[in-house]
């Protein structure tokens, strides 16, 4: 059995997630929650025939935590894109001031409810809320790094597409991005120059103009769609799309017994791995590769990675160490 519920379920990403989660034969519980309509949303999908079991969840009164918490009770993966998204102008970073406090309250309630649960962090700002996540998980006194997650999965869909279609564009070559999948990884974090594309023998059917575009376009993709969406929102379809692909791989460990390849932004210092000592230096948090089964990650790996993405991950180690910072110092800011 495992039953999944999602913070959040009615919004733009909430809604695609719960459907492809409603036809993923793994999950047989699915239960969504949300302050505004996940009822709505549960109700339509109860219709689509099949053997799961599906809820909704909407909080009474703006004080009412019975409702969050009958969503979370017995959740063994909870997903978490609550929150709100950008508008043309804003940076992620922007969205810290009332995200910061949506994910801390909801991961309070998961930690108290579920602690044993896997919890995977989309809202963002990624780099902060993740930390925020974990520091709220550690003064409940339940807190596991094999099983808190900053769901990265988007830059990977967009490293896999945009090398795909240039190299295309560069050779006529076909590669489809599916077999992309694994070989190329974005590492580091999920803003900007934070994020950092690992292109192994692939970065060789690019020229530098070629490479510096693909560069940036898997840097800068959510500012593509949110300049495209013109001030209604970010990635929801696609975002839908990689959180699925993460939470489906965590259901397969969980019901199937498997151990898979993900890769998340994870607080590697606790766990197994090969992370090098020039990185540990500087960061705990990472999006990196790794092998999870049903207990959660088993061993991160650092993969090789040219000189050239090395220059790259140091100016995203140097961001990243404020921007996790950001997110500690939220939960541990001593009371007045
Ligand atoms: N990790 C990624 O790669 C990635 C990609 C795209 C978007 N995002 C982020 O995901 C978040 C959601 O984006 P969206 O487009 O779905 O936004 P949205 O506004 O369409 O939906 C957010 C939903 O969260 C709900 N919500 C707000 N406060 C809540 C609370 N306390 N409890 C439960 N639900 C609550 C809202 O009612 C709404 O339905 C944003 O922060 C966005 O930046 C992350
Ligand atoms: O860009 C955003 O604000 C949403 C998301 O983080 C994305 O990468 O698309």
């Amino acid at each position: 059995m495992v039953k999944v519920t999602v913070l959040g379920a009615a919004g733009g990403i909430g809604q695609p997630l719960s459907l492809l989660l409603r036809l993923n034969k793994n999950i047989t519980e699915l239960s969504l929650f949300d302050i505004v309509n996940a009822n709505g949303v549960a109700t339509d999908l109860s219709h689509i025939p099949t053997e799961q079991i599906i809820h909704g969840f909407v909080p009474k009164s703006r004080k009412d935590v019975s409702q969050l918490r009958a969503a979370l009770q017995g959740a063994d993966i909870v997903v978490i894109p609550a929150g709100v998204p950008r508008k043309p102008g804003m940076t992620r970073n922007d969205l810290f001031k009332i995200n910061a406090s949506i994910v801390r309250g909801l991961v309070h309630q998961a930690g108290v409810v579920c602690p044993d649960a896997f919890i995977c962090v989309i809202s963002n700002p990624v780099n902060s809320t993740v930390p925020i996540a974990v520091e709220e998980l550690k003064s409940l006194g339940v807190y596991n790094p094999a099983k808190v997650f900053g769901v990265t999965t988007l830059d990977n869909l967009r490293l896999e597409e945009f090398l795909s279609t240039a190299i295309k564009g560069a050779t006529g070559k076909i590669v489809d991005s599916a077999d992309l999948r694994g070989d190329v990884i974005s590492i580091g974090g999920h803003s900007g120059t934070t994020i950092v594309p690992i292109l192994n023998a692939w970065a060789r059917n690019l020229s530098s103009e070629k490479y510096d575009a693909l560069l940036h376009r898997v840097q800068y993709g959510g500012d593509e769609v949110v300049k495209a969406k013109q001030g209604r929102g970010s990635a929801t379809l696609s975002m839908a799309t990689a959180g699925y692909r993460f939470v489906s791989s965590l259901s397969a460990a969980l019901r199937e017994g498997k151990t898979v390849q993900e890769v998340a932004f994870v607080n590697f210092a606790q766990l197994p791995g090969s992370v090098p000592d020039s990185v540990k230096a500087h960061v705990e948090y990472l999006s990196l590769p790794f092998s999870l089964n049903a207990q959660g990650v088993q061993f991160v790996r650092f993969p090789t990675i040219s000189a050239n993405e090395e220059k790259l991950l140091a100016v995203a180690v140097g961001q990243l160490r404020q921007e996790i910072a950001r997110g500690v110092n939220f939960v541990n800011k001593p009371k007045l």
